[in-house]
């Protein structure tokens, strides 16, 4: 295990970042001012931004927050289509897992969706939030209604301990999409374009392109990591013809490949940051698929839009808080900070406590964080981590506390309301992660004045502003995070910088508002090549 020392921690400044970009940036927080930390002050709101076209939108999804959540894409998928539904008509395809059915909301049958090959026939349920939003599930029990995760049952879901028949569930969820598409669902709406979301849809547009439909389609990489790959064999009972299993169709090192499938058939590909998007056409990110993103960003097919944040992350009103908070008044953030010690049975402490939040596997670089922690216990800071993931790293994490106790604390589960608490109550948020799509973690942290510490790559180098909101490492190696750590203790050990980061950190314009211009733009365009008809929106 790396110990690296952190000499002199309490007295050294020096470590402090004072470029002249960033004293003169950060001046402007030195003193509270209320104005700047009303969040999204210069914001259009939503329907000020004057005429956008309208399309009718059906956004696919494996997972969505007001029901299931394993990650970031559960958030996404619960925000973003509601932030275009004030432009445009967009309703949501998600399975009926148990606790869709289990909901509080009303279900009604509303169409029905035939079998092809072995994708059993399904009804196609609609229920509709109260906000609005209309959800379309796919009803169809042996495959959805199970106990355990939307992918398997292993812990986070996403890779190891996936459901055996998960070929059968997304290509049934990807085949769904298309045949709503095609109109072939006996439903009164018909969709003009669809939004997919990573392996689990990706199918969709191949499908489209199978049935000799022509509908315009975006398809969204939140991690390129998870690629659905599956056996050749499978290709049959999945209904995928000979002819598309080829290098320039679903066939990817021998193996078939939903994400692939995504890639190559859907008119346009976006992904969750503009650096993350630029990042997978190099062979260091782009796990294999980076020949075929290049082709796709050198055709102006492949973009990164960034993702937001929804109104719910507001320390000044978010009701899982033990006590709300803003930059005007720190009370707030030191009574969470006391219930998150006291929860996680920390020692009450003067010291800086750094949390992590996050899915703990390999992407996440959690092994950096097990290894920094001895030392930033031993210059006087406290760690509090709260996730599930890989076995090995949960039973460490475990060992970790049972090492350091009072000073390290882990809670393997997911837990939103302590997840919240642990935002409001932290100082840092540490996110060495290898690599990082977006992020959203970093951004619930800045909004709750945690500052996060974290690899400069992909969206989380869009998002944090180094020695501003935050701090940023280059490569992900516990040399430089350490050198970063250090930087944060001597920044909260000068208590005027360190108040001034935090309100820069608060303030930031992380709103789903921001991505609504963009995917407005993509949409219309797509439609426009395909030339579907989109009718102005009043
Ligand atoms: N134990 C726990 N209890 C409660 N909540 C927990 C939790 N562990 C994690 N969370 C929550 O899960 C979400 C994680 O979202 P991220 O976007 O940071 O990462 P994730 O890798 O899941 O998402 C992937 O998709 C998203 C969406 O596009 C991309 O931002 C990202 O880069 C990509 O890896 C956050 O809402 C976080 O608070």
């Amino acid at each position: 295990m790396g110990n690296v020392a952190l000499k002199g921690i309490d007295s050294d400044t020096k470590a402090v970042p004072r470029s002249r970009a960033f004293t003169a940036r950060l001046e402007e927080f030195r003193l509270d001012d209320t104005s700047k930390t009303g969040r999204d002050a210069a914001l259009p709101r939503a329907r000020g931004e004057g005429r956008h076209p309208s399309q009718r939108i059906l956004f696919a999804t494996p997972e969505i927050a007001d029901f299931v959540k394993v990650g970031g894409l559960g958030d996404v998928s619960s925000a973003l289509p509601r932030a275009l539904a004030a432009h445009h008509d967009i309703r949501i395809l998600m399975p009926a897992y148990r606790e869709v059915r289990n909901s509080a909301l009303n279900i009604r049958r509303v169409g029905h969706l035939p079998a092809h090959a072995e994708l059993p026939a399904c009804e196609l349920g609609e229920m509709t939030c109260a906000d609005g939003m209309v959800i379309y599930v796919l009803l169809c029990p042996e495959l959805y209604e199970r106990d355990g995760g939307p992918y398997g049952t292993g812990p986070g879901g996403y890779g190891s301990g996936g459901w055996e028949d998960n070929d059968i569930r997304f290509a049934r969820l990807s085949l769904a999409a298309a045949q709503i598409a095609a109109g072939q669902a006996g439903l009164d709406w018909q969709p003009q374009l669809l939004h997919l979301n990573d392996w689990t849809c990706g199918l969709a547009p191949a499908y489209l392109e199978w049935m000799g439909r022509q509908v315009p389609s975006v398809f969204t990489i939140h991690n390129l990591a998870y690629q659905g790959l599956f056996d050749r064999s499978r290709c049959t009972a999945l209904g995928i013809p000979d002819s598309a299993f080829h290098i320039e169709g679903v066939e990817y090192y021998g193996r078939l490949s939903f994400m692939k499938a995504g890639i190559v058939y859907a008119s346009h590909v976006t992904t969750v940051s503009a650096t993350y998007a630029q990042e997978i056409t190099t062979p260091e990110f782009g796990c294999g698929l980076e020949g075929l993103l290049c082709c796709k960003a050198q055709q102006g097919r492949l973009s990164g839009i960034p993702n937001g944040i929804d109104d719910s992350w507001d320390p000044r009103t978010d009701a899982h808080l033990v006590q709300a908070f803003s930059s005007n008044d720190w009370r707030g953030k030191r009574a969470n900070a006391d219930y998150v010690r006291h929860r996680f049975g920390l020692a009450p402490s003067a010291g800086p406590l750094f949390a992590m939040v996050s899915r703990m596997v390999h992407q996440k670089g959690v092994d950096l964080v097990i290894d920094a922690a001895p030392s930033i216990v031993q210059a006087g800071g406290q760690l509090v981590f709260i996730g599930s993931g890989e076995r090995r790293v949960e039973e460490q994490l475990d060992r970790l506390a049972e090492r350091y106790p009072g000073a390290v604390a882990a809670y393997i589960g997911f837990d939103e309301y302590e997840a919240r608490c642990i935002y409001a109550g932290s100082d840092f948020l540490l996110m060495p992660s290898r690599f990082e799509p977006c992020g959203l973690s970093q951004m619930y942290a800045q909004r709750f004045g945690s500052l996060p510490i974290a690899h400069r790559t992909g969206g989380l180098a869009d998002t944090i502003e180094d020695g501003v909101t935050g701090f940023l490492f280059e490569g992900a190696n516990l040399a430089s995070f350490m050198l970063a750590i250090q930087q944060a203790f001597s920044v909260y050990h000068s208590t005027e910088l360190f108040y001034a980061m935090r309100r820069a950190a608060m303030t930031g314009r992380y709103h789903w508002r921001q991505s609504i211009a963009p995917y407005t733009q993509l949409y219309r365009r797509i439609c426009n090549e395909a030339g579907v008809e989109v009718r102005q929106a009043g």
